[in-house]
């Protein structure tokens, strides 16, 4: 059957990742977690001096951004891909909340985002990919066959990223956390360069009341529309 290219976009943590990567395991696809390539970016400049109070040494990363390489590898343990950055396993560091409150400044800076968009294309390039996102749907893959929307209220997806963190013995607040997700939600609204939306073409998917197998089936279901039409 002809591969398709499936883009995944919404709010954060509402479960789009979830839904991904269940739904590219389940025929076979490639999955790419486009947050964690933006995450890796700031841990590098928070790690590296980049990143300082709410000061971003802009032109260093402009001048490092070359030297920041970021790729996925199955974990054996989890069947989920971790991400390397610049070949040192960092998927623990990047979900925490140091990261989280930094990450929406540094992934609304243009050449940030034209670094990663150009990688993500040509990890698209041969399509049979599902990616999620904030614009997948309307600038890495404009012209993919399939466009999810995803969205819940915010303080049922605060709790969802707190149950989380907390299952993982992570230190966290609720009320940290709530307020990083609207603060995040804000921000990629309302950045200049691709700016979080959906997509005229994508369907909206609001999981509030949904389970995780509720929604699963629920994106296999327009998958399956998709390919078979
Ligand atoms: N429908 C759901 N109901 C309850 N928990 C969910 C649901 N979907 C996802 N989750 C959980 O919520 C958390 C955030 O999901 P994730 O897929 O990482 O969101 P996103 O990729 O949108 O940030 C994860 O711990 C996940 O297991
Ligand atoms: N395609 C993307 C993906 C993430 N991001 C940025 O990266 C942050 C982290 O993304 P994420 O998908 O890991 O966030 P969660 O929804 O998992 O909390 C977002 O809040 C955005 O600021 C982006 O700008 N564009």
């Amino acid at each position: 059957m002809k591969k398709i290219t499936i883009a995944i976009d919404g709010f954060s943590s509402c479960g789009k990742s979830t839904m991904a990567k269940d739904l590219a395991h389940e025929i076979g696809y490639i999955y790419i977690d486009s947050g964690a390539m933006y995450r890796a970016v700031t841990l590098y400049s928070i790690e590296n001096g980049i990143f300082q109070g709410n000061e971003i040494d802009t032109e260093r990363l402009r001048k490092e951004i070359g030297n920041i390489h970021i790729s996925f590898q199955l974990n054996p343990e989890t069947g989920r891909p971790d991400t390397y950055l610049n070949g040192v396993n960092v998927e623990d560091k990047i979900r925490g909340i140091v990261v989280s409150s930094r990450v929406s400044p540094i992934a609304a800076l243009g050449f940030v985002r034209e670094a990663m968009v150009a990688q993500q294309q040509a990890m698209g390039n041969a399509k049979g990919i599902v990616m999620d996102g904030r614009d997948i749907g309307t600038t890495v893959f404009p012209d993919a066959e399939l466009k999810i929307f995803v969205t819940a209220t915010p303080e049922i997806r605060a709790q969802r990223r707190f149950d989380e963190l907390k299952a993982k013995g992570q230190e966290a607040s609720f009320d940290e956390i709530l307020e990083n997700v609207k603060q995040r939600d804000y921000i990629d609204q309302n950045r200049e360069v691709s700016p979080l939306r959906k997509a005229d073409d994508a369907f909206l998917l609001d999981n509030t009341n949904m389970t995780i197998p509720q929604q699963k089936e629920w994106l296999q279901e327009q998958f399956n529309k998709t390919v078979k039409g």
